[in-house]
């Protein structure tokens, strides 16, 4: 089912955030969003994510559950990485269903093989793989991202994004990234959402038809929309 958003309302201390805001989410797309800072995206994905209720309007499509990945793991020190994954995931599957199931992502993830570390023998890189395995082992219909690779080196960044694309692959979802970075959009979105400071709501929306095997973090296919976006992105500065 797609997310539909209608006559959004919501504000904080009297401070609107969203006017009259309104999107339709297609199912199993990957969304990209964009956005200066303050103009509310990460309100935005909690209000999704039911974690802040509309103060007008509604917001359907959420009902097969939601992972979150945030842009620090938010492992559990005290449990091992398999656990980790296993943790959220226990009580629906029994611990055999759920064990079967963390060790497959995990090894999408390519960490087989570290199921008994725990997190701070990881790197930062590795930590945030059992974040979206995490993520993603979570039966949900929907992900919601908030700058999950924001802290990483562009390599690491690509390696997350590619292991991204493998789990979507291996299950598609609905998936919305807020990001910063324009070339991450490009590289893994389907279609780019920019919200313009708020209230203003939605001043950038396209898919996008570049084939995924031609796009690299950056290229000449992806150079004309990376610059329209950066565009897009400066005069919304200008205007704070
Ligand atoms: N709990 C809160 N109480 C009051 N104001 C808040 C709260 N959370 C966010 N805000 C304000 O709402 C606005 C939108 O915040 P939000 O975090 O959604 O922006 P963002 O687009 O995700 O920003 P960034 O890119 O910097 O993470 C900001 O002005 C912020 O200060």
């Amino acid at each position: 089912m797609s997310v539909s958003i209608r006559n959004l309302e919501f504000g904080f201390n009297g401070k609107p955030i969203f006017r009259d805001f309104g999107i339709d989410l297609a199912e199993k797309k990957i969304t990209a969003m964009l956005g200066p800072s303050g103009c509310g995206k990460t309100t935005l994905l909690r209000l999704i994510g039911g974690l802040l209720i509309p103060q007008a309007g509604t917001i359907t499509g959420t009902g097969g559950g939601v992972s979150f990945v945030f842009q620090e793991p938010r492992l559990l020190p005290w449990y091992t990485v398999l656990e980790n994954i296993m943790l959220p995931i226990e009580k629906s599957l029994g611990k055999a269903g759920a064990e079967k199931r963390a060790r497959r992502f995990l090894e999408i993830v390519s960490l087989a093989g570290k199921e008994k570390s725990y997190p701070n023998e990881l790197s930062g890189g590795q930590k945030q793989r059992v974040s979206v395995a995490r993520a993603f082992a979570y039966p949900s219909n929907l992900i919601l991202m908030d700058e999950p690779f924001q802290s990483l080196d562009i390599p690491l960044r690509i390696q997350l994004m590619d292991t991204t694309l493998s789990l979507l692959a291996e299950e598609p979802r609905t998936l919305i990234a807020v990001t910063h970075d324009p070339r991450e959009s490009l590289y893994l979105g389907e279609r780019i959402v920019v919200l313009g400071s708020a209230p203003r709501g939605i001043i950038f929306d396209e898919p996008i038809s570049i084939p995924r095997g031609e796009r690299a973090y950056h290229s000449p296919k992806t150079g004309e929309l990376e610059a329209r976006l950066i565009g897009v992105l400066s005069g919304e500065l200008l205007q704070q």
